[in-house]
Order: C-alpha cells, then structure tokens, then sequence
C-alpha cells in the first residue's frame, strides 16, 4: 500500500513516521540553518540552481571513464558559476563572496557525485587573494577571480613535505635587475602536489614557496603565478605540471602536480598583505605575528566544520529513512518483521550521527563567529587571541572531520549491503569526508598543535596567571579532588572539562619525570605524544559539548514545547553517548561510580526509544532535497528497491545480453580452448 503526498507516492512506512512525528519540522529546520532567513534565502537558490533539472545526468558520473568524468564535472561547474553569476547573485541579495558561499556550496552538491574542479578556485583561491593580498593587489585580482576570467588554486604541498610547511623546498629568488622572482623546483621532492584544479583546469595558482633576497632566506611566502595561456590555455615556458592519476574520492577534482624550471613571475605577484620585498630586494616584516601567512589554511580549518557536519546531515538522512523502510527478522513469531529503526543497535548506530550533525553545525557557526571577531581584532593590529584561535580551530577540524567520517561508515554499516553500493550515496559520502581528515592539516598534527596550547596555559594556571576563555576550566585541576559526577547536562559538561584537565596534568607530570631523568624538552614531548593527542581531543570534546549544549538552549529559548523537548533529547544523547564512550577516564577523573555508570546506560537505552518515533522527522528536518543526496536509498519518497533496481538497469553491463567477454574467453576457457 503506497501513500500520495503532494503528487508524490509515498513508502507507506516513511508516511507513516512522518504522521507519528510529534514536533514541526520546519521549526527545527530553521535552528539548523541558523534562522528562518537563511531558509528561506537557501530556497530560493536551491529553486532556481535545480528546479531546471541542469544538475542531473543522463548517464551517472560511476558509469564514465576518467576523462569523460571530468569533462562532465567542468560542463556543470561551468552552467552553475554562470547560474550563481547571472541570476543568484541578484535574486537573493548576496553582498559578497563571503555571505553566499555557504549556500552555494551546499546547493552545488546537486551538480557533483564528488567535487567540482572549481572546489579550490573557490574555497582557497579567491580566500587567499581576500587575505593575503594588499589593497592594490586585491583591487586587481578579486574581480578577475570572482568573475572568473581566471581561475586558481592552492599548491603548497609538494611531494616531499606536506604538514612541515617550513621543510617545503620551493624557492623564489629575488632578482633585483629585472624585478622579477625565480621561480624554481630544485628536487622531485619539490614538485607541487596535489592542488585541487591544477591538473587541467587551473590557468593561475598560488603558490607558496621559500623566499630568498640578497642572499638570505626568510621563510615560505605566498605567491601568485600564472601557468597557463589565458586563452589557449597550454602550459607557459618553464612549467611542468598534470594530474597526480586515481584517489580513492576527490576522482572530479583533477588534483595535479606542478615544477618550476627557473620561472619568472613580476616582483608584485607576491602576495605582499603580511610581508613584501622592496624594488632594490630589501626584505620587509609587515606582520605582527608570524603564521599569518598560513590564514588561509585556518579559514579553511574553520569552514570544514560546517562541510563536514551537512554531509554527515545527508547521511544520516540516507540511513534513518532507508532503516524506517528495510524490515528484517522476526524477533516475535506473530508480529511482522520490524523496521530495523526499531533495533535498539540500530538507533545506537544512528542517533549519534544525528546529534553530531546538529552538535558540529552549531560549532561551527560559533567557531565562524570567534573567527570574525579574531580576524576584526588582528585589523586593529592586535594578534593577542590568534594562540588560542589556533588551538580552538585545529582541534575542531580534527575532531569533526574524524568524528563525521567514522559516522558516516557507521551509516553506511547501517544500510546493510545496499549501503555497500554506490548508488546509496554513501561511499562517495565517506571518500570526501575521509579526505578531510587529512588535508588541511592531518588529525594527528593538528591535535599537537592544540596540545601545545593546552600545555602552555596549564603552566599558566599553575602559576596562577589568567587563562584565555576555552581553557579557563583548567584552572580546576589544582584544585586537590577529583570532580564530583553529576549526570546532569551541566555536570556530564562540567566532568569533561575535568577529564581534560586532567589529561593535561599528566602529559605535564610525566614529561617533567622523562626531563628529570635525562630526557631533551623535545624527546619527552615526542614520549608522551599519545596523551597529549588524548588530551587535545579530551579538550576538544568539552568544548564541543559546551558549546553544543549553550547553543541549544539559546536557540531553543522561543520554540514550541515539542522542539524543545527533542532538541534537549538530541544534545542530552549526546552527552550520554560520550560520557559512556569514556568511562574509564571518567573514573579515573571523577567521582563517578559504577553504579552511576550502570545508570546511565539505561538512561541512554531509555533516550535512543524516546527520540524513535521523531527520527524521520529529525532528518527531515535537514531539509536535504533528494537532488542533493544522490541515494536510492534516502529519497523523500522512500522508492528505494524501485530506485535500487533502476540504478542497476543503467549499468553498461546491462546494454548486451551476452558480455563480448563470453566469446573472448569464458567460452574457450570453457571448451578447453584457451
Ligand atoms: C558570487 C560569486 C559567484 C561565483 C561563481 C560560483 C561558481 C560555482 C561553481 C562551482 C562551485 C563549487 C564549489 C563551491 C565552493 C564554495 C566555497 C566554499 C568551500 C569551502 C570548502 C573548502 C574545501 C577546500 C578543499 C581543500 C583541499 C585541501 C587543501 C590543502 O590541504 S592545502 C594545504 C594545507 N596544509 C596544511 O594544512 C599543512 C599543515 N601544517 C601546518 O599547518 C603547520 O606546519 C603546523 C601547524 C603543523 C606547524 O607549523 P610550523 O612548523 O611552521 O610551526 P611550528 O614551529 O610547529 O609552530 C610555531 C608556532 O606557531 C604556531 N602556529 C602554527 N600554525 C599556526 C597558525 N595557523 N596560526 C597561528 N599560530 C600557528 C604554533 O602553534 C607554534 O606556536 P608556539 O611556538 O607553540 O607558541
Ligand atoms: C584529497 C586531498 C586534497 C588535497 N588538496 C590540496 C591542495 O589543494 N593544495 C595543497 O597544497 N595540498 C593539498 N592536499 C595535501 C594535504 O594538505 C596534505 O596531504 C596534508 O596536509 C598532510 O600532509 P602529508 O601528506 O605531508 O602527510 P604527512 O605529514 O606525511 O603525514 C603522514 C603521517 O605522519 C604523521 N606525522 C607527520 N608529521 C608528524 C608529527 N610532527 N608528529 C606526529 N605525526 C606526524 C601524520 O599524522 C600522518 O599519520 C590535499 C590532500 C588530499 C588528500
């Protein structure tokens, strides 16, 4: 039996989950998109970019060769920049690059199983000309780049060295006569690898390479180098660059390599905001701290929150409505075998992806939120919160591109074999976020960083100087007890921030031990680098869940009674979920008992079957259009064996009744012919 809902035939089980949910949806959309506004601009872009049906493809992207991928992500990045040019632009009102982004990212999904080769143009490019450059040289660039008259990326990493941005081996000479640079590559090492665009599509990139004037090296610099023929598009004299070949995602991206044979560029395309050198080659410090160059790479770190927490929306949208209509086993002989959304496992699986989707999303506005504040104070000339900044930022990028890519595996464990394929939508899901857990700054090194930080302001708190706002709770762990568990909200938030204290105390104890007993400051911070990662991501959980929960209760403050109930529901299971995660921290840090743990397991078990009956509503409320999903199993109208067979029907290998291979080799193998 099929239901119709506005014209549409409707899975009976979805239909009935939607008529079930006790909460309005749009209201909970609204919290999500961070205000009815938003909505309602994000609409109306998505109207007009996909109502057309520009972004669908007759054949699917799995089904084309390499090239013929490519070439398509090129047609559609080509038809939706001059749709976000010609019409978007003025249909919603968008002041600038910064304010639209975010929903033409989003919208942009409908147009790419993968990722557009315009993905670094836009993401890295256009930021760094925005932060790197002078006034002068934005006034000249930024037009060209936003109209995309040119188009750019990022190259910075090279073969050799990725996270020791000081080891890359690029260098641009100064060359006081003609006022040029030198661009060169002096190793294979040194070749540029991996920028996204910079295979094919790319005519100019930035590129960050080691500055040498009179003979002296100051340091990687950013610069801005054009490598192809701006109309016939053939790589310039001197350049050597092409695609790095298959990566297991980022397969539309055309991630490319690039070498320098002595190549010159003009004295001002470096990209002189933070430093510049002078007509004669004096070298001249205009910024106040020294890791400002790398501001393009925490804009980034800071953007990847949001990336990462919509895709883990869109899968557990897949997961949650392709559970609601899969039923499987028979538990109880005279009852129909349940909906696998009724499998308490199953809930366990994915109402954490759903509260982590929420959770990150509301970081990241706040964490774009200290970001503005951080970059309005550093035009003031102060830099005094950029430590903390970094600390903050490389944590939560870490943590939330780790935390998105392991859930959205877990959605996929969910979907059973059918999530296995790539028609679910899921695997290529899995393949960008992976991605992210490495660019950008790898998980590991970006943890390390914020242990430096934590590090630094225990040292503080110990000698009883003031501390910076996200780590002011470690002021606590000299306090001489260990913190009273109180499963509260307040008191799960409060055992976190003393889970992470005390992590830090012991990284600190036991490298003062290793010094004292010989050890160089560097090889007792390389021996206790396990903890200090444990204790980074220990912060970084505290400050998710803080800022979660404070977020929740602000936003929620007008809503209906229902939206409050299941938001406060989601962030609560939240708590639970990682509390329960870290229960043996937590006995080490707390008073918690294991009665308390035992309890709180049943409260959580109790949770998963309270928000049951508004799962669908909850991903519904994502508002994740089915262009945008790309699933047979996660499509508003729950077709999902229909879809999956369709899907299947469009393989080449369906075109022919008999494969060329039978004649070629089966049958002679098989007549003993071969
Ligand atoms: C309206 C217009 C319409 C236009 C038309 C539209 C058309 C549409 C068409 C289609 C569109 C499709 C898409 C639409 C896009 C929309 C845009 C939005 C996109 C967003 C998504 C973006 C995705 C982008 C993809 C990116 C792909 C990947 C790129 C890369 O990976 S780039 C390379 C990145 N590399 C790294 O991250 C390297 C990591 N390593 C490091 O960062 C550092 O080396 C380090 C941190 C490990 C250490 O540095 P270093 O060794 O130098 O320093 P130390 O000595 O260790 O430390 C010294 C000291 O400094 C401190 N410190 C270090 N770093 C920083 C820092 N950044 N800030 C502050 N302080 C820092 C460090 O802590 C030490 O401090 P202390 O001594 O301890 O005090
Ligand atoms: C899909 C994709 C797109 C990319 N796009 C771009 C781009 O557009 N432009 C660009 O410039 N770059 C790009 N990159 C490169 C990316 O930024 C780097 O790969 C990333 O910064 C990691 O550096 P690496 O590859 O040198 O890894 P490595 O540093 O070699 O890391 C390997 C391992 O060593 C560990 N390790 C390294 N250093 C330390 C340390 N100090 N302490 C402890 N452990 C350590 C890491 O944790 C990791 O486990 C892209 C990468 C990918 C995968």
């Amino acid at each position: 039996m099929t239901q119709t809902n506005n014209n549409m035939t409707v899975n009976p089980d979805l239909a009935m989950e939607r008529a079930k949910c006790n909460f309005n949806v749009l209201e909970v959309t609204h919290i999500f998109d961070g205000g009815e506004r938003n909505t309602l601009q994000r609409k109306k872009i998505e109207d007009v970019a996909l109502n057309s049906g520009a972004s669908k493809d007759a054949l699917g992207e799995e089904h084309m060769s390499p090239k013929e991928k490519y070439e398509n992500a090129v047609r559609k990045s080509c038809i939706y920049a001059t749709m976000m040019k010609n019409e978007l632009a003025e249909l919603s009102g968008l002041e600038s690059f910064g304010v639209s982004s975010p929903v033409i990212r989003r919208t942009a999904d409908a147009f790419f199983k993968e990722v557009s080769p315009f993905l670094l143009h836009l993401g890295m490019f256009v930021p760094t000309i925005m932060g790197q450059c002078t006034p002068e040289q934005q006034s000249y660039w930024l037009p060209r780049a936003l109209d995309m008259q040119i188009i750019g990326t990022y190259a910075q990493t090279e073969l050799g060295h990725g996270t020791f941005i000081r080891g890359l081996e690029t260098t641009a000479t100064y060359d006081p006569e003609t006022e040029e640079f030198v661009l060169h590559s002096p190793t294979l090492s040194s070749y540029k690898w991996w920028a996204g665009g910079l295979g094919k599509t790319v005519n100019y990139c930035i590129v960050v390479a080691q500055l040498y004037t009179k003979g002296e090296c100051h340091g990687t610099h950013p610069f801005i180098v054009q490598i192809r023929d701006e109309d016939t598009h053939v790589p310039l004299p001197g350049i050597k660059v092409g695609e790095i070949g298959p990566k297991m995602g980022f397969n539309t991206a055309d991630n490319g390599f690039l070498g320098f044979d002595h190549y010159r560029i003009p004295r001002e395309h470096m990209l002189m905001k933070n430093a510049q050198v002078l007509k004669d080659g004096t070298y001249v410090k205009v910024a106040r701290h020294g890791k400002l160059t790398y501001g393009t790479m925490v804009f980034v770190r800071v953007v990847l929150v949001n990336e990462v927490a919509f895709n883990l929306a869109k899968a557990s949208t897949i997961a949650v409505r392709y559970s609601a209509i899969r039923r499987q086993s028979k538990p109880k002989p005279d009852e129909v075998e349940p909906q696998i959304l009724d499998y308490v496992t199953q809930q366990h699986k994915l109402f954490i992806a759903i509260a982590t989707a929420h959770a990150l999303q509301l970081c990241s506005t706040w964490l774009w939120e200290s970001f503005s504040a951080v970059l309005a104070q550093m035009k003031g000339g102060n830099t005094d919160t950029l430590p903390e900044f970094h600390a903050l930022s490389s944590c939560l990028k870490a943590i939330s591109t780790s935390d998105s890519a392991h859930l959205i595996e877990q959605c996929r464990h969910a979907c059973g074999g059918h999530g296995y394929m790539i028609s679910s939508g899921i695997p290529n899901l899995y393949n960008f976020v992976s991605a992210t857990r490495t660019y950008e700054g790898d998980y590991t090194v970006l943890l390390l960083q914020t242990a430096r930080f934590l590090v630094k302001a225990y040292e503080q708190a110990e000698a009883k100087k003031p501390l910076t706002p996200t780590v002011s709770y470690l002021a606590h762990a000299f306090s001489g007890s260990r913190a009273t568990w109180d499963n509260s909200p307040d008191g799960i938030i409060r055992s976190f921030q003393a889970l992470a204290a005390g992590k830090t105390a012991v990284c600190v104890t036991n490298m003062r031990k290793r010094m004292r007993a010989g050890l160089s400051q560097v090889d007792a911070w390389e021996m206790s680098t396990i903890q200090l990662v444990a204790a980074a991501e220990a912060h970084c959980r505290a400050v998710i869940a803080d800022t979660y929960r404070k977020e929740i209760v602000r936003l929620t403050a007008n809503s209906s009674p229902n939206v409050k109930v299941v938001m406060d529901q989601l962030t609560t299971l939240y708590l639970y979920y990682w509390a329960l995660e870290r229960t043996g921290d937590l006995l080490m840090f707390t008073s918690v008992s294991q009665k308390d743990l035992v309890d709180l397991q049943i409260a959580y078990e109790e949770l998963l079957l309270k928000i049951r009956p508004n799962a669908v509503g909850l991903v519904d409320a994502f508002d994740l259009r089915d262009e945008l999903l790309h699933s047979t199993l996660g499509s508003y109208d729950g077709r999902v064996y229909e879809r999956l067979m369709e899907e299947a029907l469009k393989s080449p290998m369906n075109k022919e009744p008999v494969s060329d291979a039978y004649s070629k080799y089966l049958r002679p193998m098989m007549k003993g012919k071969l």
